[in-house]
């Protein structure tokens, strides 16, 4: 248990944040001085709203190494730096997190590196940010631990700090079991989230998984209720598991979209582009997961084939620069742009190529200026936790005009329906499918976004994160008294078979069932 009274001179929290990512980046300029930028990336879109509203405290790294930071207030957060040296960002950023956890949570589509050093780093760092949310809190308050970087946090920081209650979310898909398996560190992963007396997941999918491997691969009593709600017995506590598939600040971007400036500027794009009869749009980090490479696949095929007249229908393809140390992240940003390079070549004139591409983070309104232009999102990842740029488009057409074409293996696929739904692997479809939004009726385009506004509408990151917390406070009131945690739960299911990786995940929801109603409803993705 760590002693407060050391932490005097700084402001404790009553509701802390910890992320890898900061909001903000620490950026050289040219001439050699530094400023704080936006970090990319959709984690940081959906919570930095949630934590303006809450006025919390934001612990997470400032994106630089070897930078020691002391915390400030930007922009009216609070902010608590937390450094990582050169060989960290190494071992823990780029390695363990983006070479070892990020491919394999995403189907393995690299292959993942197991290096048993970067695991002993990544140990290191996540028990340096336990200790930095420690330090934030408030006694009593309540710590929100995000994402894959973090996933020891949770049992760290309750070793440090019993008093605080824990939540923990995964912004990534959880994989099956027999993925999972893969990794030789897979109970050391468990167990730390398993600190958290909430584990949120985007997916009902990802939840059941984690409920399936506490129980087969830990042995833990575990019950499962219907669309991933879950608890799990972990050391004399109740450990509750549930999907909350998270949103964007909606009613911001619809306010944005609708201003004049935007809409003028949205304009100003499309003459720019020369008045094309269709703008198509991709808006993604640069990442091999994105499917951005299939994408252009199909339309480099649909102009062959004469389906697209590259006269009349341009592509604006935005990458922000991300990972950029990583080897996958260099090579796939050389084959995107050799791709874009021989659309041009084959279909460009002079002044007027095909693909617009620009490998650069965008200014915010710019962006919204875009999705107001563009008649169809092609959005086509091969695996994404949620996706909120596809939110964001759907957002951004409160006129309900506009088409979303949607890779089936992204979590906002899951409640954004009336999307044009795709598997991005099958080529074919994807062709035909962009050529079906973009000749789609006026009436059939403006039934098909005002769903989607709706779903949107109802359901943005500030209801994601009430769902959440309120889940997380219900948690801690229902926990037993100190000292009587090892009374036995009514629902206890013991694990009776060893752990198979193999095990078919469905066989398990035959387990049992919550005998009680559970009292919240994370589940609710209505269309
Ligand atoms: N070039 C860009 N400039 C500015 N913002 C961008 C750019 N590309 C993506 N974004 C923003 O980054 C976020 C991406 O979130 P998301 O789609 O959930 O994927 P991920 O978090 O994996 O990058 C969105 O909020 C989107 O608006
Ligand atoms: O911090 P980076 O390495 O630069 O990467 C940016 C973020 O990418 C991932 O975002 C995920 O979160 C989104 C919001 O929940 C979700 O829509 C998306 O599907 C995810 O990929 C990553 O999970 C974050 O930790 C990164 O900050």
């Amino acid at each position: 248990m760590m002693d407060l009274s050391d932490q005097r001179s700084t402001v404790l929290s009553d509701f802390v944040v910890v992320a890898n990512r900061l909001p903000v980046d620490l950026v050289k300029r040219s001439d050699g001085t530094t400023t704080w930028r936006r970090s990319p990336g959709g984690l940081v879109t959906a919570l930095e709203p949630v934590l303006r509203r809450r006025n919390g405290c934001w612990v997470g790294w400032p994106g630089v190494p070897d930078r020691d930071v002391d915390p400030f207030v930007h922009d009216g957060l609070r902010v608590r730096p937390v450094r990582l040296d050169a060989p960290e960002v190494e071992g823990f950023y780029e390695g363990f997190s983006n070479s070892t956890l990020w491919p394999l949570y995403h189907d393995v589509v690299v292959k993942p590196t197991f290096d048993r050093r970067w695991w002993a780093v990544y140990r290191d760092v996540n028990r340096r940010f336990a200790h930095a949310a420690a330090s934030a809190a408030a006694p009593g308050a309540t710590v929100w631990v995000h994402d894959y970087q973090l996933q020891l946090v949770p049992q760290m920081l309750r070793e440090l700090r019993p008093d605080v209650t824990i939540g923990f979310f995964l912004h990534i898909p959880f994989p099956p079991v027999e993925l999972f398996a893969q990794l030789p560190w897979r109970r050391n992963i468990m167990e730390g989230m398993l600190g958290a007396d909430l584990v949120g997941f985007h997916l009902p999918g990802g939840a059941q998984n984690f409920v399936v491997l506490a129980r087969r691969m830990l042995g833990l009593e575990t019950a499962q209720a219907g669309a991933g709600r879950g608890e799990v017995r972990h050391e004399g506590r109740t450990v509750r598991v549930g999907a909350f598939p998270i949103s964007i600040d909606t009613a911001d971007m619809v306010e944005r979209a609708r201003s004049e400036s935007v809409r003028r500027r949205a304009q100003e794009i499309r003459d720019d582009l020369g008045n094309p009869d269709h703008i198509l749009l991709g808006v993604d980090r640069l990442d091999y997961t994105k499917g951005i490479d299939l994408r252009l696949d199909a339309v480099r095929e649909l102009y062959d084939e004469g389906r697209l007249d590259p006269s009349r229908t341009v592509v604006v393809q935005l990458a922000t620069p991300s990972r950029e140390q990583v080897e996958q992240y260099a090579l796939m940003r050389n084959s995107i742009e050799t791709q874009v390079g021989r659309i041009n070549g084959d279909h460009g004139q002079l002044g007027h190529p095909t693909v617009h591409y620009l490998y650069q983070p965008v200014d915010r309104d710019e962006l919204i200026a875009l999705y107001v232009a563009a008649d169809v999102m092609l959005v086509t990842p091969l695996r994404d936790g949620m996706n909120l740029v596809a939110k964001e488009y759907v957002a951004c057409h409160p006129a309900h005009d506009g088409a979303l074409v949607l890779s089936e293996f992204t979590g906002a696929a899951s409640e954004l329906r009336q999307a044009y739904l795709v598997n991005p692997h099958d080529l074919d479809l994807v062709k035909d499918t962009i050529v079906a939004a973009l000749e789609q009726s006026a009436e059939e385009r403006r039934t098909r976004m005002a769903k989607l506004h709706t779903q949107v509408t109802t359901n943005d990151v500030h209801r994601w994160a009430q769902t959440f917390l309120d889940t997380l406070a219900a948690t801690s009131e229902q926990a037993p008294p100190r000292g009587h945690e090892d009374a036995p739960p009514a629902w206890r299911i013991p694990s009776t078979a060893p752990f198979s990786p193999n095990e078919s995940r469905l066989d398990v929801t035959a387990a049992g069932r919550l005998p009680t109603a559970p009292p919240y409803e994370p589940d609710r993705a209505p269309s």
